[in-house]
């Protein structure tokens, strides 16, 4: 028996797709585009460095299926961005994707025709071309980092980034936040726990060498510099909340012990919400509730928010979707996001400058 017979025997095939440069060609970073990235994340890191007083605000679909309801989405939270921009800093959540527990849809890079034709060369493409529309709107994007080529394709695009609650634990995943250019938010584990992302934001800090491609599509020795923006997003596990006063104060305690920065951000659904939207609100308003009360180390929120609230199956017949509603997590709608947004707004406008002036300096 031959070594070629003996590599790759549950591989079926292998495509080519274009290098990062090649659609970086196709799609070019207008300047419109870099100056919206640029500022969001400027914005992010005074926010986590308490430079700038805002909260920010993690808010979108669960996934981007549809481009043309994800504009439509992005034109609207654009409006509502300028509207309470002086108390809360909003990023769209532009998710393309999706870890999933066992199986189902992997989002729109992995298979943007929704029909297991798994086209991953054309949700390249797409992807890096719904990022720029939506920078082009002036919005930041945030997203979550599951492929560890893809931020080749898209990182110039990103102002923040998540690791996700079954990945945070993933030494691969850890390397590759230590050289992204955007802060990082690891998500708990799916059981609660806090002590993987406490690691990986140890980890990600620090300088790693691993093996990546670079923009020309060869393999290479990625050395990175480390990533000092990392913080903890909460999103509830192991069937109970996490952002009730004392899990936020066991966390505090957790990341004071790690010598990490108090700097929280709470995920408003997922396993804090017990994934039903309608509970969303409820969150969020607690939230806001402990800081007006004196909490200082939640710096930001998340919200999975639609045009349409709920979510649908994928159906055969793609024609039958509905427009603006999520094909994966449930969300809540438009309506609903814009009362959330304005009520935390109308709370914490006087609340935060005071926070941020009496923050006590290192
Ligand atoms: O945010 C999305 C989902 O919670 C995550 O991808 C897991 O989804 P699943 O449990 O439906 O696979
Ligand atoms: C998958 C997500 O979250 P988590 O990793 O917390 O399940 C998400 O935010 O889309």
């Amino acid at each position: 028996m031959s070594g070629s017979q003996l590599a790759n025997t549950n591989v079926s095939l292998y495509a080519e797709v274009p290098t990062p440069d090649e659609i970086r060609l196709r799609c070019p970073m207008t300047a419109r585009a870099a100056e919206t990235v640029s500022a969001g994340r400027t914005v992010l890191e005074g926010i986590l460095d308490r430079a700038d007083h805002r909260l920010m605000v993690v808010v979108g679909p669960c996934s981007i299926h549809d481009p043309v309801a994800g504009l439509d989405y992005a034109r609207r939270l654009r409006h509502l961005a300028d509207e309470v921009s002086d108390t809360l800093y909003l990023v769209m959540r532009v998710y393309f994707e999706k870890p999933r527990t066992s199986v189902g849809w992997k989002g729109y890079i992995n298979d943007p025709r929704m029909d297991d034709s798994f086209h991953i060369e054309e949700g390249l493409e797409k992807s890096r071309s719904f990022l720029m529309q939506v920078a082009e709107i002036g919005l930041p994007a945030a997203t979550e980092a599951l492929d560890p080529i893809s931020p080749q394709y898209l990182g110039e695009l990103v102002s923040w980034t998540a690791i996700g609650a079954r990945t945070a634990e993933s030494q691969t995943h850890r390397e590759m936040s230590s050289g992204l250019s955007t802060p990082v938010g690891f998500k708990n584990g799916t059981d609660g726990s806090v002590d993987a992302a406490i690691n990986a934001m140890l980890s990600a800090s620090q300088p790693h060498s691993f093996l990546g491609i670079n923009e020309q599509g060869r393999i290479v020795v990625v050395r990175t510099r480390g990533n000092r923006y990392g913080h903890i997003v909460l999103r509830g596990g192991g069937a109970r909340p996490n952002y009730d006063t004392v899990s936020i104060l066991m966390t505090e305690q957790a990341l004071a012990k790690a010598k990490l920065a108090a700097n929280i951000v709470v995920d408003c659904s997922h396993g804090n919400s017990y994934k039903r939207p309608e509970l969303q609100p409820l969150v969020m308003s607690d939230c806001v509730n402990q800081i007006r009360l004196g909490n200082r180390s939640i710096v930001g929120l998340m919200l999975e928010s639609h045009i349409e609230g709920g979510n649908q199956p994928i159906p055969k017949d793609l024609s039958q979707l509905r427009y603006g509603c999520s094909v994966t997590d449930a969300c809540i709608d438009w309506a609903t996001t814009e009362r959330t947004i304005r009520a935390a707004r109308d709370v914490l406008k006087d609340v935060l400058p005071v926070r941020q002036k009496t923050e006590p300096r290192a």
